[in-house]
């Protein structure tokens, strides 16, 4: 970008940074090459004329919406292959191929669920054999697919699911059902008009038994002329509050007919005259969402990463009212009620993105470990995924419609492309997983870990602490990140221990353990919480700290406020968790305040450089707010001009109706 066009404010906030943006992109992005390597493959996708739209995507209806996404995903699909077929590709993150689709649609690309489940599930749940046939054809895109998991009726209930795979020995094919209205598959990204494939999890019945839910292979659309197969009816499910373009589908199925080898077979069998062979653990069905869980903090970390380069540059570029009379109206960033809002959101997207390379380390760690038959890790891995993935989510969505606020109005317009990154985000509370739901199975471990405590058994490493916390005790308080960290896991454990004994108390004569479970779950999901947050303040603490040695002094420092600030936000916010369980005084909580404020103004010269470091393109960004010449008024007033209903000076409907309503007032 030339400097020359850069708006003046945002010339001089970049020239008050106080390290190289260069580190601090290099440091995100995972070293120099991993840029290189990002940036030029950005650079050929955003240059590419066939993806620049002449009519902004929302005026287009419905359906031209979707055939335009189709048409500039296929695109990118194109030149994606070209690169890899030139280079071995390997350094192209697979977060950046989420990265890139916002480059092509501002929505979500109909061709998410190919990417991010399909092949997963294909790689993770199928055998060798089963692997070689159908991988190659996905990743090439011979094969184009969804996962078809949630019904109409049933989405966090998966063993309530009713589609059902009856297994014919006669024929060696499971015989496909959806046996009422509430069991039509729902919901599938891409699945309407998109895949001609899909996973499908059905109730498996083989020899009059019942095992269960099962993934299976299912082609849905002819491959040459993409007509449903006789036996499949498919459709999409209308518009939503986002994911326009996601191509979301509905799907049930008639006596539908598909070989036995399509069961996908690492984990559990169905053997030729029917004999079921039982998964080693039959949880490893749900691998998949716990998969996605995991790499969903990416794309959190991601869209925060946009919102706030969008709501942070604004905030430099815009002037309004007078602090002091006489003087000129001051840049909105300067209102510390203003730092209030963007600062924790650009805080919270690092946070997101350390935790999230934690996690997926852990993950990949013991998804090693359950390859060589060792399960014992799964349900502490699935007990992290739930509540990272809930509270992250549910976090990012009040940051992002925190960071619209902060636009004021013209947050408000779709062209900031606030909004869509509103509705991506949101969505993401309840996708793979409903947020309570999450919450209360990290409970159920949190509840088991509570009966070590009392037995004094060893915990697993992520709650070990509880031990430390189990007497009653108000917690030593400290003003120090050390001493915020325990203030957390001190929490944690107190409302771990009120939940486990809200249950206790619930437990009367008579009361089934699920009733009383049910009774304190508002407590459980308040202790998941509470654990969730310690986990988030003490790794991204670590991390950010082990990180800030790696580079220059300067940016080293940044990292550490912007590290300590978010766990200072969270101890103000949690001040009434504090004062509970640690003996945290109202003269400590002024000084967190002081503090607080201290780190707003610390990191208030550096703002536009921390966002600059994300170096989201502005054909990414996607926003008349956020780009990176600042030139905000002259881009909102170019968007406005595009409206349909500017073309043409009086529209028809004031002669149609207008005019005769007028007339009649008249008479
Ligand atoms: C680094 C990145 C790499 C690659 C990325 C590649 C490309 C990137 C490109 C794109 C990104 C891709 C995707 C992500 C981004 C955006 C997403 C976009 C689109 C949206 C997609 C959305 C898709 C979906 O929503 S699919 C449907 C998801 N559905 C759900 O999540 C349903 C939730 N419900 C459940 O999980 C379960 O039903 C339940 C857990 C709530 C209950 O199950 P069940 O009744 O069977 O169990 P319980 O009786 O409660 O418990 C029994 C015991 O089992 C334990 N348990 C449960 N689940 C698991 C599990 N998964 N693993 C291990 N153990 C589990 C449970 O704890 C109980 O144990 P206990 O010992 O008895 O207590
Ligand atoms: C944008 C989007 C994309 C999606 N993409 C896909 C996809 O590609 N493939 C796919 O298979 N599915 C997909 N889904 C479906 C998604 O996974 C489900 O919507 C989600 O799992 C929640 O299930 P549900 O809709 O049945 O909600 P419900 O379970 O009906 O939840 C409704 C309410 O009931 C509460 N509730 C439910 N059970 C409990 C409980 N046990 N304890 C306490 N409270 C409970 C919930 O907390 C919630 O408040 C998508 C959904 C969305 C919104």
């Amino acid at each position: 970008m030339a400097e020359h066009n850069v708006c003046v404010e945002l010339v001089r906030e970049r020239q008050k940074c106080t390290f190289e943006v260069q580190e601090l992109i290099h440091l995100i992005d995972g070293g120099i090459t991993a840029t290189e390597e990002r940036r030029e493959v950005e650079n050929v996708v955003c240059t590419d004329p066939r993806i620049k739209d002449v009519v902004p995507e929302e005026y287009l209806s419905h359906k031209e919406r979707y055939e335009n996404a189709i048409r500039k995903n296929c695109i990118l699909q194109e030149i994606l292959k070209k690169y890899t077929e030139k280079r071995t590709w390997d350094n192209f993150r697979p977060s950046n191929k989420y990265r890139i689709s916002s480059g092509v649609v501002k929505d979500i690309s109909p061709f998410m669920l190919h990417t991010g489940m399909f092949i997963p599930t294909l790689v993770n749940q199928s055998d060798d054999e089963q692997k070689a046939k159908w991988v190659p054809k996905a990743m090439s895109m011979e094969i184009i697919g969804t996962y078809a998991q949630t019904e109409l009726g049933h989405g966090s209930f998966i063993r309530g699911l009713e589609t059902t795979a009856t297994y014919d020995p006669n024929t060696e094919e499971f015989v496909l059902n959806t046996p009422n209205l509430t069991s039509y598959k729902w919901w599938p990204g891409g699945l309407a008009h998109t895949a001609n494939h899909c996973i499908v999890v059905a109730q498996l019945y083989s020899k009059g038994q019942h095992y269960g839910v099962h993934p299976f292979f299912v082609q849905i659309r002819d491959i040459e002329t993409h007509v449903p197969l006789p036996g499949i009816k498919v459709g999409e499910i209308g518009p939503k509050l986002g994911f326009q373009t996601a191509n979301n589908g509905f799907l049930g199925f008639e006596n539908f007919r598909i070989p036995r080898r399509n069961m996908l077979m690492k984990n559990a069998q169905v053997l030729k005259d029917g004999t079921y062979i039982k998964s080693k653990n039959d949880k490893l069905t749900y691998g998949t969402m716990v998969f996605v869980r995991v790499i969903i903090l990416f794309d959190l970390a991601f869209e925060l990463s946009r919102a706030a380069t969008i709501a942070v540059r604004y905030s430099a570029v815009r002037h309004q009212s007078q602090l002091k009379a006489n003087e000129p109206e001051l840049q909105i960033i300067d209102y510390v009620t203003q730092q209030h809002k963007l600062f924790i959101g650009v805080s919270t997207s690092h946070v997101f993105r350390v935790v999230g390379l934690w996690l997926w380390n852990t993950y990949v760690k013991v998804n090693a470990d359950i390859g060589k038959g060792n399960m014992d890790q799964l349900p502490e891995l699935h007990a992290l995924a739930c509540c990272l993935k809930a509270v992250c989510s549910r976090d990012a969505a009040a940051r992002v419609e925190e960071f619209r606020l902060a636009c004021g109005g013209h947050g408000f317009m779709t062209s900031s492309n606030l909004p869509i990154i509103n509705g991506i985000v949101s969505a993401s509370i309840t996708y793979e997983g409903e947020f309570s739901v999450l919450m209360l199975q990290t409970a159920r471990f949190l509840m088991k870990a509570w009966n070590g405590v009392l037995a004094r058994k060893t915990l697993t490493p992520t709650v070990s602490y509880l031990s430390k916390f189990s007497n009653s005790d108000r917690v030593q308080w400290a003003n120090t990140t050390a001493g915020i960290i325990s203030g957390f896991q001190a929490a944690a454990a107190g409302k771990t221990k009120e939940a486990y004994a809200a249950i206790q108390s619930y437990l009367k004569p008579g009361t089934d353990y699920e009733d009383a479970w049910n009774s304190a779950s508002v407590q459980l999901v308040s202790a998941s919480e509470a654990h969730c947050r310690a986990i988030l303040c003490e790794i991204s603490w670590s991390e950010m700290q082990r990180l800030s040695k790696t580079v220059s002094p300067n940016l080293g420092k940044v990292l550490l406020e912007l590290a300590e600030l978010y766990l200072t936000y969270w101890s103000l916010e949690k001040r009434g968790d504090l004062l509970m369980y640690t003996t945290i005084s109202t003269a400590d909580i002024a000084k967190l305040q002081a503090r607080y404020e201290e780190l707003l103004a610390l990191i208030r010269p550096n703002a536009v450089g921390i966002v600059d470091g994300f170096d989201i393109r502005d054909e990414i960004l996607n926003s008349t707010l956020g780009a990176y010449d600042g030139r905000v008024y002259e881009r909102l007033m170019e968007e406005a001009k595009k409206s349909p209903l500017n073309a043409e000076p009086v529209n028809e409907s004031f002669h149609k109706y207008i005019k005769p309503l007028m007339l009649k007032a008249k008479l």
